[in-house]
């Protein structure tokens, strides 16, 4: 007995400009299915949740998450700059104390303090900040920003500012994997997952057509959004993105547990 034999797929994708090439046309190539956008962290929410089938959540949920599993080569990584997850310090790293992490992030959440505490021997306290505000609007002594709204600089000069994808290149040498798409464990997903690959293929060629109607929208030049799908990102999960992703779940497993899960979650939900 499968989850959904009676009804559409309901899948979810990333609503930020660097998901935009995996559901170019995704509507048009799986016409039954219903699709919905959301933060990634919402999104592992609801798969876990079984609020949706199939999902392109944060990476290190698909570890975290016993009924999920991971259905394509198709995904969000970066091997080198990323752009868009960053660390804006007003402090040292070795002296970070508090830190506030993007509610729509669950990897980067994580990458981030595996940085602090293997590089810095630093587990700072952690603080939601929260969708729609901006690094100025936390008092602590950095933040981690992601998405859309991390493309623009803040006016505010920090003492050090960390872009995530770079900081993982040049610490292992292995691209990084942001976000993957995923099912529940019990979900029939016939074709769906050549599907999405498909609809990655078709995105990739039209990448100036994504940046040049998007970057309107998050106020960004097209060339500006052109050149971080074309350039920062990469969509394809290859052996090496694998190893990568093995990498920092492995990592993952030694950062002292909850915190940020807790307050996170919590916050998610509720707003
Ligand atoms: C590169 C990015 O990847 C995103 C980062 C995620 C995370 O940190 O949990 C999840 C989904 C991705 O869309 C970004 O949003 O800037």
């Amino acid at each position: 007995m499968t989850d959904n034999q009676c009804r559409p797929l309901r899948i979810g994708a990333v609503s930020y400009l660097n998901a935009k090439p995996l559901v170019y046309r995704l509507a048009e190539l799986a016409p039954a299915a219903e699709l919905k956008l959301d933060y990634p962290s919402r999104l592992a929410d609801q798969l876990a949740a079984g609020e949706l089938d199939v999902a392109l959540i944060p990476s290190i949920e698909i570890t975290r998450n016993p009924s999920c599993k991971l259905i394509s080569d198709a995904c969000i990584a970066s091997c080198g700059p990323v752009l868009s997850v960053r660390l804006y310090s007003r402090v040292h790293p070795g002296k970070i104390r508090t830190l506030a992490l993007d509610v729509g992030s669950r990897t980067s959440a994580t990458l981030v303090r595996i940085f602090l505490s293997e590089k810095y021997g630093v587990q700072p306290e952690l603080a939601p900040l929260p969708f729609g505000k901006p690094v100025e609007a936390s008092e602590c002594d950095a933040i981690l920003m992601i998405g859309d709204r991390a493309m623009h600089v803040p006016e505010e000069e920090f003492e050090v500012v960390w872009d995530l994808g770079e900081e993982w290149y040049s610490w292992t040498g292995l691209p990084f994997v942001f976000a993957a798409w995923a099912a529940r464990t019990h979900v029939e997903l016939g074709e769906l997952p050549d599907i999405l690959s498909e609809a990655r293929n078709q995105g990739v060629e039209h990448l100036a057509e994504i940046a040049a109607e998007e970057a309107p929208k998050l106020d960004l030049s097209p060339e500006l959004a052109e050149n971080y799908l074309r350039n920062n990102l990469h969509f394809h999960l290859g052996s090496a993105e694998r190893n990568g992703l093995r990498l920092f779940q492995d990592l993952a497993t030694y950062l002292p547990p909850g915190g940020i899960d807790i307050v996170q979650r919590h916050y998610v939900s509720t707003r």
